[in-house]
């Protein structure tokens, strides 16, 4: 299967102080592919990178065999940041409106997309309140709605489920298989170890560089551990380490 994502010898540092070093990576069409690493590593410095918010100190990113940053290729990612682009006076259907229209979808597609949007997240109810009544689990998932309304073929999400409860994460973990299965590939940014347990591959990210990579059961074998946290810290080589795990 082709790559979608290529990461080539990617460097990048903040006031002289490195951040990513030697980052390479390919991510075939179609994975949910995680990026696990303790807060700080550098995961949200390299997803920027990726979709061309960040230039990188020197190294390449090709996305679909296109040199990144394009505007073009802009039009097939959607990204979902920290935290929350929303406007609260809005209601969910006027924010989900105004991206669509920042997104050039047409206006005779636009109420098919978000209705089909909103579905995806089980919104579909609230879409006429205003955000002042969301619960932050709603706009987490109001967030995730806009970043795949125009049906991108990458899709980048920054540690998507943060502070969601587990029935509601159970429910944006319904959304991002549909999703795949669609054929859209998933970049997601995670350090919580049960929700990288549900990617297809791994890189493990440590003080900007990647100590490893591979499908979670791989890992797990390959370190000769039984879970991935233990996984992480056999490849970092401190038993002892804190992942950052919270
Ligand atoms: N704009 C910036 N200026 C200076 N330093 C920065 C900047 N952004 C990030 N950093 C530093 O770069 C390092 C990597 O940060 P980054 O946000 O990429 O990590 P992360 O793995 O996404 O962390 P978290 O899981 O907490 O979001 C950290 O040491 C951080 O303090």
């Amino acid at each position: 299967m082709a790559n979608l994502v290529n990461l080539d010898n990617i460097h990048h540092s903040y006031h002289k102080k490195t951040v990513l070093n030697e980052i390479s990576l390919a991510i075939p069409e179609g994975r949910l592919f995680g990026l696990l690493g303790p807060s700080g590593s550098g995961k949200t410095t390299l997803v920027k990178i990726i979709i061309g918010l960040l230039t990188p100190d020197s190294g390449t990113v090709r996305i679909d065999g296109e040199l990144m940053p394009s505007f073009q290729l802009m039009q097939k990612i959607g990204y979902m940041a920290q935290s929350d682009a929303l406007y609260n006076e809005l209601t969910a259907r006027e924010n989900i409106q105004f991206f669509a229209s920042l997104y050039q979808i047409p206006k005779k597609r636009q109420k098919e997309r978000i209705s089909e949007a909103a579905e995806l997240v089980s919104l579909s109810d609230e879409l006429d309140k205003t955000l002042e009544t969301f619960s932050g689990g709603m706009k987490r998932r109001l967030s995730l709605a806009i970043a795949l309304l125009h049906q991108p073929k990458l899709l980048i999400l920054d540690e998507p489920t943060v502070g969601i409860d587990p029935v509601l994460r159970a429910s944006i973990w319904d959304a991002f298989r549909k999703m795949q299965q669609a054929g859209t590939t998933i970049i997601m940014t995670t350090h919580v170890m049960d929700e990288a347990e549900k990617c297809d591959n791994l890189a493990l990210l440590r003080d900007g560089s990647f100590i490893a990579e591979g499908s979670p059961a791989d890992l797990k074998a390959k370190s000769g551990t039984a879970t991935l946290e233990a996984a992480f810290l056999h490849f970092g080589g401190t038993e002892n380490a804190h992942t950052g795990n919270h």
